[in-house]
């Protein structure tokens, strides 16, 4: 190896730099695909994984407690709540959704970043208490026809509750402009590329490469016997 390889950094050393996690927060109305990027999100980069919220809704079936959610009655939210468990809740379709303090916290600082799939209210309350942390993504769908068609096909919700979700969706989508990215999500794979690209983008934010100092410090080391 030559003296000006050996004494630069390399791409490997780079690519490891101390870095501080991120809170990567994923809102859209319900329907316009998150829980869907999400998991394509998770199944790809190894480097983030989801803040699981707790909830007071019932599961739906193949959702798994731990998993998708924690599943609690109210009376174990309330005791959350009181407790100071969470970093921010809030009630959503007539039930209570809350995302846990306790590991985000000391993951953050150990450089692991943090998938949320909440409201725009939880963002508010998030970006509120850790804003240099939080990169905030909506999600758009493609039209309106296209948003009822997803949440019939998605199968999963009563005509009833997707009424709601559907009379819902207008007053979710105006709240687009509470956030620093917006994505249509028309083809699947172009969406989940375009998120992709944000969150690698966000992750090289000068503030939070932690190891940056001491590496440009190296870089900046006179040589032995050179001078300045
Ligand atoms: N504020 C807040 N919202 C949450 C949380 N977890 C989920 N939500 C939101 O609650 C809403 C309903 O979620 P869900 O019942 O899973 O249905 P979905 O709309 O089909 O994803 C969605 O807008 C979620 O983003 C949370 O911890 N906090
Ligand atoms: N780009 C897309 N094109 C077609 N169907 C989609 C697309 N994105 C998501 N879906 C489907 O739409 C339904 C709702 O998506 P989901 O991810 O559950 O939405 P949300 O979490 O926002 O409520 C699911 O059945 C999902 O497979």
């Amino acid at each position: 190896m030559s003296d000006s390889a050996s004494s630069s950094p390399s791409t490997a050393e780079t690519d490891t730099l101390a870095r501080r996690g991120l809170m990567f927060i994923m809102s859209s109305p319900s329907g316009a695909g998150k829980t869907t990027i999400s998991r394509m999100l998770l199944e790809h980069d190894p480097h983030i994984c989801i803040s699981v919220s707790v909830t007071t809704r019932p599961p739906r079936p193949g959702e798994i407690d731990g998993k998708d959610y924690h599943f609690v009655d109210h009376a174990q939210f309330d005791r959350m709540v009181e407790n100071d468990d969470f970093l921010e809740w809030a009630e959503v379709f007539g039930h209570c959704y809350g995302t846990p303090k306790a590991q985000v916290k000391t993951g953050l600082k150990e450089g692991q970043d943090y998938l949320f799939d909440i409201d725009w209210q939880g963002t508010q309350q998030l970006y509120q208490k850790l804003e240099r942390d939080v990169v905030r993504v909506f999600l758009l769908p493609p039209s309106i026809d296209e948003l009822r068609r997803r949440l019939t096909g998605r199968g999963t919700d009563s005509a009833e509750v997707i009424a709601g979700r559907m009379a819902r969706a207008r007053s979710e989508i105006s709240h687009w402009d509470g956030y620093d990215y917006v994505v249509v999500n028309d083809d699947i794979q172009t969406c989940f590329e375009k998120v992709t690209e944000i969150l690698a983008a966000e992750r090289m934010r000068r503030a939070r490469q932690t190891g940056l100092i001491g590496f440009v410090r190296e870089l900046m080391r006179p040589e032995d016997g050179i001078a300045p």
